[in-house]
C-alpha cells in the first residue's frame, strides 16, 4: 500500500478522506481534537510539498439530510487553529460551489466540505455519488482509519476514479501500530478488555486467545462471564443471552493455556449515579439492589502485577465507569501499570473511544506507546476482518 511519502504533491490537489468525527458540546465546540490534531502531519507534507487539500468527512449519524448540529462547519475554527492556516468551507459536498471553490484551490490552500452523509448516496457506496466526489482531486488520500470499517462511497468506492491513491500518515501509523501487536507482539501479550460493550467484543476476545498469554477482562463486560460461572451479580451489568459464549470462552482459555483473569472484587453501589452509596463486594456474590461499577483493591493487586510484568500490551475498554470519581481507581490504576510497563520498554497500545478518553483524563496520552483514533474500526481490525478503507488502496 503507498502512503503519502511516496508522493510528491506538487501542483496537485489531494482529496483526503479524514475522520473529523468529533464530538461537540452544547455550543457545537469540539471537546476532544484528537483526531483533528492527528491529522495535521498529513495535510503539512501536501502543503509544504506545493499542494493543496480537499477535505472530506462525516460528523454524526444525520438521519434526513443536512442538520446544523452536524455540520462539518463546527469543526474549521480548530482545524485552522491545529494548522495554523485559514481554511476554507464549502456548504455542500457535491454543490457547484464546492466544485468552484475546489477547482480555484491554489497551493498551500484548505477546504472542508460539508458533512457526507447529508447525502444519503454516501453510506450506500453510491457510485455516481462517489464519482462527483472524486471531482474535487488529482490524488486520493485516505487518512479515516476510525471510517475504515465502513464501506461507504467516500471510504471505498471513490478510490476506483483515481490513478493516484494512497494512505495518509494517520491511516498509516495506525494499520503499523495494530500489526505490531496481532503479528509482532513480544511476550508476555496481555489483553485487557473491559468497558460495557460485550457483544461488540467477544468475538475481538476469541480471536486473540490465539495471541495472548495473559487476558484481563474488567469493567462491565466482567459480570456476564461471572453470571456464566454461576455466581450472583446482583443487579450488575449483564448480557443474558451471551452466557453461553461467556462459558465458551473461559473453556478456550484454558485449553489455550491462555491465563484469563477475571476480577476479584467489585466496588459496588446502590445505584448508577455519582453520589450512590459505595462497598466492596466479591464478585461472585454481590447483594441484589447492588451493581458492580468498578474493580476492586484485589482485583487491581492481581491486574497490575500481570500487566507491569508484560512486553506487549492491548487495552480496550475502561475498568469501571470511570466517568464518576468514585468509580475511576480501578481504570487509573491499570493505566498507570500501562504507564510503568510503557516506561520499562513495554509496547502499549489503547483503543475505543472511552479508553482513550480515559488516558486523555489521566494526563497519560504521552506515556503509552500509542492511543489509536479508531473504535469500531480498530475493533473489527483485531477481529481479524479486512477493513473495506484499507483494501480499497490496494
Ligand atoms: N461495571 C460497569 N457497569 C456499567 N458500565 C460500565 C462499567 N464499567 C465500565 N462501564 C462503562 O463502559 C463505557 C465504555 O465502554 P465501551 O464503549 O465498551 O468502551 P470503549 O469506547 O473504550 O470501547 C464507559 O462509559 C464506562 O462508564
Ligand atoms: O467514530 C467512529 O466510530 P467509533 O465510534 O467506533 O470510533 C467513526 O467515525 C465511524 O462512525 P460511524 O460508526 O457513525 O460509522
Amino acid at each position: 500500500m503507498k502512503t503519502i511519502n511516496d508522493i510528491n504533491f506538487k501542483g496537485k490537489r489531494a482529496l483526503i478522506r479524514v475522520d473529523f468525527n468529533v464530538p461537540l458540546d452544547k455550543s457545537l465546540n469540539v471537546t476532544d481534537d484528537n483526531r483533528i490534531r492527528a491529522t495535521i502531519p498529513t495535510l503539512t507534507k501536501i502543503l509544504n510539498d506545493g499542494g493543496s487539500c480537499v477535505l472530506m468527512s462525516h460528523l454524526g449519524r444525520p438521519k434526513e439530510g443536512p442538520e446544523d448540529k452536524y455540520s462539518l462547519k463546527h469543526t474549521l475554527a480548530k482545524t485552522e487553529q491545529l494548522l495554523g492556516r485559514p481554511v476554507k468551507f464549502a456548504g455542500d459536498c457535491i454543490g457547484e460551489e464546492a466544485f468552484k471553490l475546489s477547482a480555484a484551490l491554489q497551493p498551500g490552500e484548505v477546504l472542508i466540505l460539508e458533512n457526507l452523509r447529508f447525502y444519503k448516496q454516501e453510506e450506500k457506496g453510491d457510485v455516481a455519488f462517489a464519482e462527483k466526489l472524486s471531482k474535487h482531486g488529482d490524488i486520493y488520500v485516505n487518512d479515516a482509519f476510525g471510517t475504515a470499517h465502513r464501506a461507504h462511497a467516500s471510504t471505498t468506492i471513490v478510490a476506483q476514479f483515481f490513478n493516484e491513491k494512497c494512505a495518509g500518515y494517520v491511516m498509516a501509523a495506525e494499520l503499523d501500530n495494530a500489526k505490531k501487536v496481532m503479528e509482532k507482539a513480544d511476550k508476555p501479550f496481555t489483553a485487557i478488555m473491559g468497558g460495557a460493550k460485550i457483544s461488540d467484543k467477544l468475538l475481538i476476545i476469541e480471536n486473540l486467545l490465539d495471541k495472548v498469554d495473559n487476558l484481563i477482562i474488567g469493567g462491565g463486560m466482567a459480570y456476564t462471564f461471572f453470571k456464566a460461572l454461576g455466581g450472583h451479580i446482583g443487579n450488575s451489568l449483564v448480557e443474558e443471552d451471551k452466557l453461553e459464549l461467556a462459558k465458551e470462552l473461559i473453556q478456550k482459555a484454558k485449553a489455550k493455556g491462555v491465563d484469563l483473569l477475571l476480577p476479584i472484587d467489585s466496588v459496588v453501589a446502590d445505584k448508577f449515579a455519582a453520589d450512590a452509596n459505595t462497598a466492596i463486594a466479591n464478585n461472585h456474590a454481590i447483594q441484589d439492589g447492588w451493581m458492580g461499577l468498578d474493580i476492586g483493591p484485589q482485583s487491581i493487586a492481581v491486574f497490575s502485577k500481570a500487566v507491569s510484568e508484560s512486553k506487549t500490551i492491548l487495552w480496550n475498554g475502561p475498568m469501571g465507569v470511570f466517568e464518576m470519581e468514585k468509580f475511576a481507581a480501578g481504570t487509573k490504576a491499570v493505566a498507570v501499570a500501562v504507564v510503568e510497563a510503557t516506561q520499562k520498554g513495554a509496547f502499549s497500545l489503547i483503543g475505543g473511544g472511552d479508553s482513550a478518553a480515559a488516558v486523555a483524563q489521566f494526563g497519560f496520552n504521552d506515556k503509552v506507546s500509542y492511543v489509536s483514533t479508531g473504535g469500531g474500526a480498530l475493533l473489527e481490525y483485531f477481529e481479524g476482518k479486512v477493513l473495506p478503507g484499507v483494501k480499497a488502496l490496494d
